[in-house]
């Protein structure tokens, strides 16, 4: 079963940039031709959305990388769904390596934010993937089941949710997936959602790949009949380059 989602492609730009670099980025943005049957969406440090909001096309939609896990309150330094809905925010990108690996946020903490986040409607970007010590113990669909469990246990429904299979290994180190490792990765997952949620979730579900994609290898892997779009890092810091990623689309039109 491959997914009948529109492809969807987010750019994470972590902690990068400055107002001067952030202005350049959203005027090339503004100006990039990207092809219209494609959810683009954008994720922006938090000082930053604002600015990002305010200036780039509507074309594009705005996520955060992070938020609270519950109603705002007295959680100093936090960001609540709540100020997120208020800022523009469409999405929240929940459960990425980074925060997982470097912060220590566990897989029960991360499916209760993810549900919160759905109860506020504002949709989620769920992270999963392998660190390479477990790929290489034969453990990654395992790792990937575990922590769609986690959500799947706290989501109140599917619909505004995007799962993004970003295994660690290739996150952020030039070693991008095959894209028969991907699509491996991806049947499987829809497999997990097909036996555990239902098949109408499997098939409607973009499961979206990231880890070093960049304007050479988007074809490829968006060629691959599971993989639902990508979610970037790096390379969707440089407007044009992001704009390659967004129509490789169209090598998943011709493919199909
Ligand atoms: O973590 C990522 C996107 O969330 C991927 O980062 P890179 O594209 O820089 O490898």
């Amino acid at each position: 079963m491959a997914g009948t989602g529109q492809f969807f492609v987010g750019g994470n730009w972590k902690c990068n940039g400055t107002k001067e670099s952030i202005t350049k980025l959203i005027s090339d943005l503004n100006s990039a031709k990207m092809e219209s049957d494609v959810d683009v969406v954008v994720a922006p440090p938090f000082i930053y959305i604002d600015q990002v909001k305010s200036s780039l096309t509507d074309r594009i939609e705005i996520s955060a990388q992070n938020s609270w896990v519950s109603k705002g309150g007295a959680f100093t330094g936090e960001i609540s769904v709540e100020q997120l809905k208020d800022i523009g925010c469409k999405w929240v990108i929940l459960g990425h390596s980074e925060r997982r690996h470097v912060i220590g946020e566990d897989n029960q903490f991360i499916g209760k934010k993810a549900g919160y986040a759905l109860s506020q409607g504002v949709g989620v970007i769920a992270c999963i993937g392998e660190l390479l010590e477990e790929r290489e113990a034969g453990k990654t669909f395992d790792v990937c089941y575990q922590q769609l469990k986690a959500y799947a246990d706290a989501v109140p429904s599917w619909d505004n949710i995007v799962i993004a299979y970003e295994p660690v290994w290739a996150i952020g180190t030039g070693v991008v997936a095959t894209p028969a490792q991907a699509q491996e990765v991806h049947v499987a997952v829809r497999d997990w959602l097909k036996n555990n949620v239902s098949a109408e979730v499997a098939s409607k579900t973009r499961i979206i790949y990231g880890g070093s994609v960049n304007g050479g290898n988007c074809a490829e892997l968006a060629k691959q009949k599971d993989i639902d779009g990508f979610l970037v890092g790096g390379a969707s810091l440089k407007g044009p380059e992001f704009a390659t990623i967004v129509n490789s689309v169209t090598s998943k039109k011709v493919a199909a």
